[in-house]
């Protein structure tokens, strides 16, 4: 069994890995824990998330001294802010832990790339060097090696896992970038209570308009630019991304079709639509990315949809874990 800890059990995705984690069968939950002055210290998991009343009844543990809970534990996920995982992540590693993050704080491996758009200054390129970006589906041997894994940010997943095959199969003309526009429910800004998250604030909108630091992940990642737009919309959880992409002449529906088989057919994780594209209800509550796509002539729109919460977070830092430690990919998740 592994030892395993959340870090930010409490929050959004935190919670959902907890559940995931309380019911593998080769992970022990050690501890759940929240910051030193958190005001949840000491409540019940199923006190902030009654979902889990009589599931999760596990009380949340304010870290103190992290240095000698890394000693008891093998697998560690950090569900927490970016600047808390850069701070904590090398605390447990130097133990030996094995490290999901669920943040951004080592998805890229550029320093520089923090001043820039996250605004802090990132002290440890020796992790940074080391750390593998955990796309599951597609860094299946990486991860097995990996001690650290940076698990993607929720819109990158799904605008990856749209685009990566098509990219790498020379499918698209490049002198049009694709475009992706993607909405997320408000849960993809977390628990703390903020105005633009409060109830009569929220209203479907686009926001980070040519700056949203997922723009550079899912270009660095793919290799390729891309145009990305999020907008916020009011609904609790899911993301939707409608991406717009030119096609090489000659390509067809068929050569997109097939291109997608061949790249996910033995990925139960990620599931295509033969007709149609997916909407929001088909993933949410599920760890699921769903594709589907139109052409005409040389266009193509690909729709990916997924829950912000679990392909975007949890279920893929679990799919991560599982893969680095040998388990069925799916292990715990469906
Ligand atoms: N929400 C989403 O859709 C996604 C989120 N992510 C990333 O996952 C991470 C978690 O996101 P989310 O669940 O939304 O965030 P939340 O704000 O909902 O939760 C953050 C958690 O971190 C805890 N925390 C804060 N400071 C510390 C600290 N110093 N030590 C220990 N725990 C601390 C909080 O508890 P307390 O403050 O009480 O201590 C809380 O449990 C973030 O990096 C986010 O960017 C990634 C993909 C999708
Ligand atoms: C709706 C909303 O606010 N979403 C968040 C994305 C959250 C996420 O997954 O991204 P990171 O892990 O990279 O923080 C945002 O746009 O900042």
């Amino acid at each position: 069994m592994l030892n395993t800890l959340i870090v930010g059990a409490s929050g959004y995705a935190g919670a959902e890995l907890t559940a995931y984690v309380n019911r593998h069968p080769q992970m022990n939950l050690t501890a759940l824990g929240v910051s030193a002055q958190s005001n949840d210290a000491g409540k019940l998991l199923s006190d902030l998330h009654p979902q889990y009343k009589g599931v999760l009844d596990i009380p949340l543990q304010p870290l103190n001294d992290i240095s000698e809970l890394a000693k008891t534990v093998d697998l560690v996920f950090l569900a927490t802010a970016h600047e808390v995982s850069h701070d904590m992540a090398p605390v447990f590693l130097d133990a030996g832990c094995v490290v999901c993050d669920l943040s951004g704080a080592f998805r890229v491996n550029q320093a520089e790339f923090y001043t820039r758009y996250y605004g802090f200054e990132h002290q440890h390129q020796d992790w940074l060097d080391r750390a593998v970006y955990g796309l599951a589906e597609w860094q299946h041997e990486a991860i097995k090696q990996a001690q650290l894994v940076a698990v993607p940010g929720c819109y990158p997943t799904a605008a990856q896992l749209a685009l990566k095959p098509l990219v790498d199969g020379g499918l698209l003309n490049l002198d049009q970038w694709p475009v992706i526009n993607a909405v997320s429910g408000v849960s993809g800004a977390g628990r703390k209570a903020s105005l633009g998250n409060s109830f009569c604030e929220v209203s479907f909108q686009p926001y980070g308009i040519f700056n949203h630091r997922h723009q550079p992940e899912i270009s660095a990642h793919l290799g390729v630019p891309v145009i990305f737009t999020p907008h916020l919309g009011n609904f609790a959880r899911g993301i939707v991304e409608t991406i717009t992409c030119r096609l090489q002449p000659g390509v067809s529906a068929a050569d997109i079709a097939s291109t997608y088989q061949q790249a996910y057919h033995d990925k139960p994780l990620v599931r295509l639509y033969d007709k149609g594209v997916p909407a929001l209800k088909a993933v949410v509550g599920l760890p699921y990315c769903d594709i589907g796509f139109s052409v005409q002539d040389e266009h193509l729109i690909v729709v990916a949809a997924e829950d912000n919460l679990l392909k975007g977070a949890a279920a893929q830092a679990v799919q991560c874990a599982n893969i680095r430690f040998g388990f069925e990919p799916t292990q715990a998740l469906i």
